[in-house]
């Protein structure tokens, strides 16, 4: 089942919105001691933010010709050049409403042994409530019907829980589809909304479904059942991602697990970024559920093999295309 290198010629508006961006400041060791003194083997700054991620992977997909991804949210502007020069050089439309201060530095402790990452993440830039209203009409200016919208990562700190289902009630109302990839209290917020402002899709990782579902998975059956839950409570699609594992696609009629091969990681910061620019480049051309689940994949396993906001060209992130193992199961009744 190879995938075609050209996407169709009508592809939807699509945008981003990062509430908490930060600029992520990898130190890479050896091998992560806690409570010993570590030489770093190098260090980088890249700009970030769940949104921001997602923006870079499909910037890196888009071919010439095709309308720039929007990114916005609210960014700090003493530090906002770092991000202005990573949307020039992917031709990001920067649409991020600016608010006094500097936008938050995460530290990712990348153990080279593992390539497991240990994150520190402060809580963030405090915005106004005259922020949120530019927000809003930065997204009615840009956001209308088919477009695909991802609000993605933490709330910064002052903002309602409530935040995000606000934002999802006005952009459904321009007929707009969301998808939501948050954790904790936003996430559960947002999913105990009101039908007229839930989510199209969401994409928690198994330990924050856990948290929704109130119990551990022991098997994936019970994983299942409780992304069929929000299916049933009127989620379209609900992508459950499994670090190492790959991911579980759920939708009322259809579950699909997709596993991975063994991959080479540099990095795992942004593999759930990478695999929700997939699921949204496969939605932006109108995919059925098994290209949706291969594509979302293969941008993850890309992304992998690299540090920073980025994948490498067409070719590379559809050679893991077919790598992919896709079992279709049985939804439950
Ligand atoms: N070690 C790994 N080997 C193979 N694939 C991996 C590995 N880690 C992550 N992936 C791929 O990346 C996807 C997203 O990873 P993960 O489940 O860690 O997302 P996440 O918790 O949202 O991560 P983040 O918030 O850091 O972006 C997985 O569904 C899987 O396809
Ligand atoms: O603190 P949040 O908003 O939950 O997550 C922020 C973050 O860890 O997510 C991205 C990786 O997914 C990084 O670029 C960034 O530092």
């Amino acid at each position: 089942m190879t995938a075609p290198l050209h996407a169709p010629l009508h592809i939807p508006a699509i945008l981003t919105v990062t509430l908490n961006p930060a600029i992520d400041h990898t130190v890479r060791l050896k091998e992560l001691i806690p409570g010993t003194v570590h030489r770093a083997l190098g260090s980088e700054w890249a700009a970030g933010g769940k949104g921001v991620n997602v923006a870079g992977c499909l910037a890196d997909w888009r071919l010439d010709g095709e309308p720039s991804v929007v990114a916005t949210g609210l960014l700090g502007e003493g530090n906002a050049p770092t991000f202005e020069a990573f949307f020039a050089a992917k031709g990001i439309a920067d649409r991020f409403v600016r608010i006094p201060g500097h936008t938050r530095t995460n530290i990712k402790l990348l153990d080279e042994a593992t390539g497991d990452t240990t994150d520190i993440n402060p809580a963030g830039l405090m915005p106004q409530s005259i922020h949120l209203e530019q927000l809003r009409a930065v997204l009615e200016a840009e956001a209308s019907a088919g477009s695909i919208v991802v609000l993605s990562g933490s709330l910064p700190p002052g903002l309602p829980h409530a935040t995000y289902r606000e934002i999802v009630r006005g952009l459904n109302r321009e007929g707009a589809r969301v998808i939501l990839d948050a954790g904790g209290r936003a996430f559960r917020d947002a999913l105990a909304a009101p039908a007229d402002a839930l989510p199209w899709a969401v994409k928690p990782n198994q330990y924050e479904l856990e948290q929704w579902a109130g119990e551990r998975f022991v098997d994936l059956g019970g994983m299942v059942r409780a992304a069929h839950r929000l299916c049933r409570q009127g989620i379209g699609l609900v992508v459950v991602s499994r670090g190492a594992e790959g991911a579980l696609f759920v939708s009322e009629r259809h579950v699909l697990l997709g596993r991975p091969p063994i991959l080479q990681v540099a990095s795992t910061v942004g593999a759930g970024d990478a695999l929700v620019a997939g699921m949204v480049a496969a939605l932006a051309e109108k995919a059925e559920p098994e290209r949706v689940a291969r594509m979302a994949l293969s941008f993850a396993a890309a992304k992998l093999a690299r540090r920073g906001p980025s994948l490498p060209d067409r070719a590379a992130v559809l050679s893991h295309f077919d790598t992919m193992t896709i079992e279709r199961l049985t939804p439950p009744v």
